[in-house]
């Protein structure tokens, strides 16, 4: 396949409704993708370096190739794992060229990094549809007269196993669920590596509030390994509780999509949203300032749990036909009244693409232009 000499691609970050660390363990999650997006320019240099530039992160470097041979691993602060993660990725992609080409590659994303909504995995997609498309082991799936496309069933498996990889170097152990959500878009099951599109499922409005408490994925997803380890017969009694949440979740959709919504479903789904977010408070990913968003949201008659890792970052809030919009308006003010940013999504997005510069918005090509 032809490589390319510039690309521009852009993959969405990732809301879980429920199952997350479940997942990790085997039980079913399901997960939605955001309107929320990172983006990616690849130009191939002619000459010898690679460069990436990391605005969000505040992270510019260059190497001259020559230089690039033994990479230390083992870091886990920010810089380190998403650096590394491009370099394994770039390095592994191009192992059986004959020379390791100059490129210069920008990524900048409108996601909150390291908040709960896949910004790890909207970045390692981006980087390996680059990469693959950039090496020409996938093709360039963009005809002249298009906005944005997207590649194959064949292509985006490959897309996605890479971007596992990268997520491993990110996450430690990830279950799969965000890269997937990161490479298919739209609403997933996601089952022991198993991926099922939800057809069925309602139009659905949320409310997406950062607490903008920093905490690491990682570290999370080993504490509550270390914790089903210390008391297996508490904590996996309540992954299986997760688990029922999730399947509960599911066909209440399903019917909520065929039969028409009800204030009972929408009961339904907010006694689930409750139960999980106890759940994860047992699992030790709560935090203060999470428990401080359920009890004001809950005061205004909604619901709200945690989304992601946890330990701070993202929560959801799910509205009703119900809710007024002043309602809405007072939540919203009341939670950037504690320092939260707080705004409602749009969910089930479009998965990793390939964009005409053309189509982009004049803000996101001009950071992708400046660095
Ligand atoms: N736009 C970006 N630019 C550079 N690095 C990024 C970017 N987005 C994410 N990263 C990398 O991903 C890390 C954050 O990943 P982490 O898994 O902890 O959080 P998350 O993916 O936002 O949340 P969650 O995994 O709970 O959904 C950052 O520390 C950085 O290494
Ligand atoms: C916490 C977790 O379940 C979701 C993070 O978005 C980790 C994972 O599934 O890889
Ligand atoms: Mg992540």
């Amino acid at each position: 396949m032809a490589a390319v000499q510039e690309c521009f691609i852009s993959a969405p970050g990732k809301s879980i409704l429920h199952g997350e660390h479940a997942v990790v363990h085997g039980k079913v999650a399901l997960a939605v993708a955001l309107n929320l997006r990172t983006y990616l320019r690849l130009q191939v240099a002619s000459s010898s370096q690679v460069s990436i530039s990391l605005p969000n992160i505040n992270t510019f470097l260059c190497w001259d190739l020559r230089e690039l041979t033994a990479i230390a691993d083992g870091s886990t602060d920010t810089r380190s794992m998403a650096v590394l993660a491009f370099l394994y990725t770039y390095l592994c992609v191009f192992s059986e060229s004959e020379v390791l080409p100059g490129l210069k590659v920008c990524v900048w994303s409108e996601l909150p990094t390291g908040a709960g909504l896949g910004s790890s995995a909207a970045y390692t997609v981006c980087v390996s549809a680059a990469l693959l498309t950039a090496r020409g082991t996938i093709s360039s799936p963009l005809t002249h007269s298009q906005e944005s496309a997207r590649w194959s069933e064949q292509e985006l498996e490959l897309i996605n196993s890479w971007a596992f990889q990268g997520e491993k170097i990110i996450h430690g152990n990830p279950s799969g669920v965000d890269n997937a959500v990161g490479t298919w878009g739209g609403f997933l099951r996601y089952h022991a590596g198993k991926i099922t599109p939800l057809s069925k499922v309602p139009t659905l409005r949320i409310l997406l509030t950062n607490t903008n408490v920093p905490r690491s994925t990682k570290l999370l997803v080993s504490r509550v390994k270390d914790r089903i380890n210390q008391y297996p017969t508490v904590m996996i009694p309540v992954l299986e509780s997760v688990d029922a949440v999730s399947r509960i979740c599911e066909c209440t959709l399903a019917e909520m999509a065929t039969e028409g919504a009800s204030a009972k479903h929408y009961s339904t789904l907010e006694d689930l949203i409750d139960i999980n977010q106890q759940h994860l408070n047992v699992m030790g990913v709560g935090h203060e300032a999470l428990n401080t968003l359920c009890q004001l949201t809950l005061a205004h008659g909604l619901h709200s749990k945690l989304t992601g890792a946890g330990g701070g970052g993202c929560a959801i809030t799910l509205l009703t036909p119900e809710t007024g919009e002043c309602v809405v308006r007072d939540v919203i003010e009341d939670l950037k009244k504690l320092g939260f940013d707080c705004w409602e999504t749009s969910i089930g997005s479009p998965g990793v693409l390939m964009h005409s510069p053309t189509s982009l918005t004049h803000s996101v090509i001009h950071i992708l232009n400046k660095y």
